[in-house]
Formats: structure tokens, C-alpha cells, sequence
């Protein structure tokens, strides 16, 4: 290891590549001081509606991405974070990074993405598949169903059920959809590793997204007899498409290669960190690594991660990985698939133009306005209880074809009333996570929120009312990138292991919301009636949703 007190003065840069932008932020060693930061927005952004390519239009549930668009976040945000910190290059010794997960690139033996081949660039399934491309749910459910009916033991792992967002779904879907791109792909890659890929030449494949995404468990996928079953043309998967060499979390993947610090600005030959998903990754940087401590990264979804010294199967959770947040312990995670999406998808098509008007004048979001009108009401005063599916249950349901509902509107209901209910809706989804946990035998101690939700403060204080848990609150406001940034001192040699650099370089403020006592009653009736509400349309009473989509998909195709 590289003298650990040479190290302390120096700087490591964490980039964590989120769902719309990359953000680069430049930490010094010694303490997790930001020094500086930069964010690029992707130029091609979320792709959903038609193919940049060609212009096809894309069927309901399709989420894509441009992978030149990740490069140009290295070209970009890390060189203006360096700036913004004042920073020179040389001091800088290493750079790890995180993305969303799992976000998966088709790409030739050379990491080409397929779709940047000419014969491939008007195929839709040449892109990346975001993390929430959820158009795979056919694939996921048979999936789930074929697991069951034969025993799979690695079927509880993921609580029962394997979710269309993952590496399987997406790699069946591709198969049988566009067999020929699925035949040119000599590898289909998580982008957390083809980033990692870029900087530094080498593929390694990463053990979180390996574990919670690729079903990989005690050193293992899913047998060739099993995915003959699900398809004959799909039985070595595994070996072709998917299994390569693991590196562990916190561990170097390699070392800056000359292109990468040409476009980075940073010295060639810097230890660059095995890539993370920027979930796991924010757990250090919270200092929340001991088991219980669940923290809960809230942005356009929810990801709640957690370790725990036992190995326990918890119906509903996204999975439990051995060393999946920190190597030594079992890491948790469950989450939902929409959070600030729900919230942003009202802003932009549930609320009046008097309202964008006044935001306009008061130079404040309309985010901004609807929770200084919501913050003025009571529990239960707009009289409404919404679900918070609109872009599917990914924990405890793991089923993408249900849909949002809200109860109650009147003639009376206002936008900043729907606006609270589907605050207080993404709020019961966090208490029905945790509730499952517990019941589960696995106790969770402390309630931590992380990401760009901590910005609003009556979301925290429903957060604090429902669960009637005080929330902790991390130090930095760059959550993801901070982990990264820990994960690159680790793998530079800096600290032992990422506890000790948690310790050193997270940050987190604890109590800073606590339950108010009537309101936590209050929230307990409405709970109730949320877990009826999720209970009849969500396991099975009533199909209402799934009919809807279908209809939806069906109507979509005649066009
Ligand atoms: N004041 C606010 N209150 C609640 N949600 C907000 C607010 N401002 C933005 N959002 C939502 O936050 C989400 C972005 O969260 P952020 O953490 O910045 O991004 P990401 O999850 O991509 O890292 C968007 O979905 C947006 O609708
Ligand atoms: O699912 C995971 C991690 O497992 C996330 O990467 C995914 O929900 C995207 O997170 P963001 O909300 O964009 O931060």
C-alpha cells in the first residue's frame, strides 16, 4: 500500500453519472472536503419518445441513452470541477464513479457501443437500456415464474422476484426482439464498468451490479439448463454475453489510460476505482455502513440501501448481495422506481399556468410553490390518498405494469392537495419497505436520507411523520459523487478499506427532523388505507392496471 501519510494532502475526483446528468466533484483525502464541482447534462437526455437516429417512435415504457453522452461528462465536468476547485492535476491520485444501475450497453469486443455502428445505428435496441426501461416485463415475469416452478435457490435472494429494470429481462428482450443485435453483441456491459472501461482500457465487472443485477450469487449465475428453458437460443448467455471477471468494491480497476486523462485533464496512470452504482456507492459518504443504518438516496427514484451482518430473504427486496455495499457484510437494497419523477411529472402536467406564473414572478420552482401551499395544510385536510406507481413498484411488488391512482378529488382538490398526497403516497411506499424489513428480521436502526430530495423540507417532515423514525440527513449535497470520490481514496491506497475512509471523508447530521406526534397518528389511519389500496390493486384483487397498459400498448401499435 502507498504511505498513507503522503496521501493525506492530496485530492481524488468522484463523477457519479445520474439519470439526466453527470456530476464531478474533487475531495480532498485527508478530511472529504468539496473542493470543487461541475455537472454536464446529457445532450440526448432520457430517450423515450422517438429515436434521435431516425426519428421512429419508441412504444410505451422505452427509456434509452446516448453512451457518447457519458464520455462527454468525463470531458467536461471533471475538467470544470478541477477549475471550480482551483485544483492542479498532479495533486489528484485517484478517480472512482457510480451510475445508475443497471443501465445496460450492447458493445463489441472493444467496448463500441453497437449502436454507434453504422448498421446499427436506426435499431433501438442497439442503445443503452436505462435503468428504467421498463418494457421488459413479459421477459421479467417469465423470468420470476420459470424460478419458481423449478426451485431456483437464487430466486429468494431478490425477494421472490426478478424485475424487469435488470440484466436478464433487458438481455432475453434484446434476443428476442432484435436477434441480430443480439448476435453482434459480444458482451452486454453495465455502464457503471463501461465507464470504467473507458478510463482506464480494462473491462471489470463490477460485484454490486454483478450481485443485484446479474444474479449473481455464492460465485454463480443461473444454470444454461435453466436459461434453455426460458429460451433454447438463450442458454449461454451467461457464458457469451455476461460473466467476466469481478473486481470488488473499492478495489483499483486500473489506472488512467493516456486518452482518458487527455479528455479528463488528470494525470495518466492514477488509480481509477472499480465502478459502483450510485446508490451503494452514497452509503460511505453518509457514514452509514454498519448494518441497520438504512439509507435512503431519494432523487427521481428511491433506492434504499442497507448492510446487515446476517443473511436474511425478505420478500420484495431488490436483493441481498454479500460485500454488495461494503466487502465483509450483507448488502441490502429494495426501492421505487419513481420519487422526484411522480413529483416532476405533476409539475409539468398537473398544474396550472397561474400557478407556473406566480413561480415565474416569485423566481422560485413551481416545486417550490406547491410545497409552500402544501406546507400550510393539515394531515388528511385535502382529502385525498394517492399510489405511487407511475412508473411501476419496484419494491415490494417488483411489478412495472401497475400504474399511479389518487382517491378522493373533488371539485375542491386543488393542485398543491395532489401535489401532498403524492408527496405522502412516495412516503407510505418508504414505510411499506421498511415494514417488510423488519417483519423479515432484519432491523433497521436508523432512517438516513440522501440526493436531491433533501432539498425539500416538508417532504423530510412527512418522511419523519410516517415512518414516526427521525431522520438523519447527509453532510453533502453530492451525495453519489462523494462516495465515488471515497471509493477512488480506497482504491489509491489512501485508506485501508472504505469504512475507514467513511469514517474519515462521509459526513451526516443526525435528528434533524423528528416525528411531530399528531401527525404521525394521523398518517398511521391513512396508512391503513394505503395498504388496502396497494393490496387490492397491487397483488391481485383487481388487474384494472396491467388491462390498462395492455390497452395502452395495443392502441400505440395501431398507430
Ligand atoms: N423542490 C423539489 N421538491 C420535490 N422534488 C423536486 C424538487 N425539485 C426537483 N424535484 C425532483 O427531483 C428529481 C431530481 O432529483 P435529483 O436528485 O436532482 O436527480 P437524480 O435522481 O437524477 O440524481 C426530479 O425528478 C424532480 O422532479
Ligand atoms: O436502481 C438504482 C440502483 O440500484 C438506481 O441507479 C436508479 O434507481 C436510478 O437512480 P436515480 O434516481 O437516477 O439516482
Amino acid at each position: 500500500m502507498t504511505d498513507v501519510l503522503a496521501l493525506t494532502d492530496s485530492l481524488v475526483v468522484g463523477v457519479d453519472f445520474g439519470t439526466l446528468s453527470g456530476r464531478a466533484v474533487v475531495v480532498r483525502v485527508r478530511d472529504g472536503a468539496e473542493l470543487g464541482s461541475a455537472v454536464f447534462e446529457y445532450p440526448h437526455a432520457v430517450v423515450e419518445e422517438t429515436l434521435p437516429s431516425t426519428g421512429r417512435t419508441l412504444p410505451p415504457d422505452w427509456a434509452l441513452q446516448v453512451p457518447s453522452d457519458y464520455v462527454d461528462v468525463l470531458r467536461h465536468a471533471v475538467p470544470n470541477a478541477l477549475k471550480a476547485a482551483n485544483a492542479k492535476p498532479e495533486d489528484v491520485i485517484g478517480i472512482g464513479t457510480d451510475f445508475t444501475a443497471c443501465t445496460m450497453i450492447p458493445v463489441t469486443a472493444d467496448g463500441t457501443p453497437l449502436c454507434e455502428l453504422d448498421e446499427f445505428r436506426a435499431e433501438p435496441h442497439a442503445y443503452v437500456k436505462l435503468w428504467k426501461h421498463h418494457s421488459a416485463q413479459g421477459q421479467a415475469d417469465r423470468i420470476t415464474d420459470l424460478a419458481r416452478n423449478r426451485g431456483e435457490k437464487w430466486l429468494p435472494r431478490y425477494g421472490g422476484l426478478i424485475s424487469s429494470e435488470w440484466e436478464f429481462a433487458k438481455g432475453l428482450q434484446i434476443l428476442e426482439e432484435a436477434p441480430a443485435v443480439y448476435a453482434a453483441m459480444w458482451r452486454f456491459v453495465e455502464a457503471a464498468d463501461w465507464i470504467v472501461w473507458q478510463l482506464t482500457g480494462n473491462y471489470v465487472r463490477n460485484a454490486c451490479t454483478a450481485g443485484y443485477k446479474g444474479i449473481h450469487q455464492d460465485g454463480a449465475y443461473p444454470s444454461p439448463d435453466y436459461l434453455r428453458e426460458l429460451n433454447p437460443a438463450f442458454e449461454s448467455f451467461v457464458v457469451d454475453k455476461l460473466a467476466h471477471p469481478l473486481g470488488q468494491l473499492g478495489d483499483a480497476a486500473g489506472t488512467l489510460s493516456a486518452q482518458a486523462a487527455e479528455w479528463t485533464g488528470l494525470p495518466q496512470g492514477i488509480a481509477v476505482a472499480v465502478g459502483n452504482v450510485d446508490a451503494h456507492v452514497t452509503a460511505p459518504a453518509a457514514q452509514a455502513v454498519e448494518p441497520g443504518q438504512m439509507v435512503a438516496i431519494m432523487g427521481t427514484s428511491t433506492c434504499h440501501v442497507m448492510n446487515g451482518a446476517e443473511l436474511r430473504e425478505v420478500p420484495g427486496m431488490c436483493g441481498v448481495v454479500e460485500g454488495g455495499i461494503v466487502p465483509g457484510l450483507w448488502g441490502y437494497e429494495a426501492g421505487q422506481s419513481g420519487v422526484g419523477d411522480i413529483f416532476g411529472w405533476f409539475t409539468h402536467h398537473g398544474v396550472p399556468p397561474e400557478y407556473h406564473e406566480t413561480a415565474r414572478e416569485r423566481g422560485i420552482s413551481v416545486h417550490e410553490l406547491l410545497t409552500e401551499l402544501a406546507a400550510r395544510q393539515r394531515v388528511g385536510e385535502h382529502g385525498l390518498l394517492a399510489l405511487d406507481w407511475h412508473s411501476g413498484n419496484r419494491s415490494v411488488l417488483v411489478d412495472h405494469e401497475l400504474s399511479g391512482l389518487i382517491v378522493g378529488q373533488t371539485l375542491a382538490t386543488r393542485a398543491e392537495d395532489t401535489y401532498r398526497a403524492l408527496l405522502e403516497a412516495t412516503a407510505f411506499g418508504t414505510r411499506m419497505i421498511i415494514d417488510t424489513f423488519i417483519d423479515a428480521g432484519v432491523p433497521v436502526t436508523e432512517f438516513v436520507v440522501a440526493g436531491g430530495l433533501i432539498r425539500n423540507p416538508l417532504l423530510m417532515q412527512i418522511y419523519a411523520d410516517v415512518l414516526d423514525m427521525p431522520l438523519s440527513v447527509i453532510g453533502s449535497a453530492n451525495g453519489p459523487a462523494l462516495g465515488s470520490a471515497i471509493h477512488a481514496a480506497v482504491a489509491a491506497g489512501a485508506y485501508p478499506d472504505i469504512r475507514a475512509a467513511a469514517a474519515a471523508m462521509g459526513s451526516v447530521e443526525r435528528d434533524v427532523y423528528l416525528p411531530i406526534p399528531t401527525n404521525v397518528s394521523g398518517y398511521e389511519e391513512l396508512f391503513t388505507d394505503y395498504l388496502t389500496l396497494h393490496d387490492h390493486f397491487g397483488r391481485g384483487a383487481n388487474e384494472v392496471m396491467r388491462r390498462l397498459k395492455r390497452r395502452r400498448r395495443k392502441a400505440k401499435e395501431q398507430q
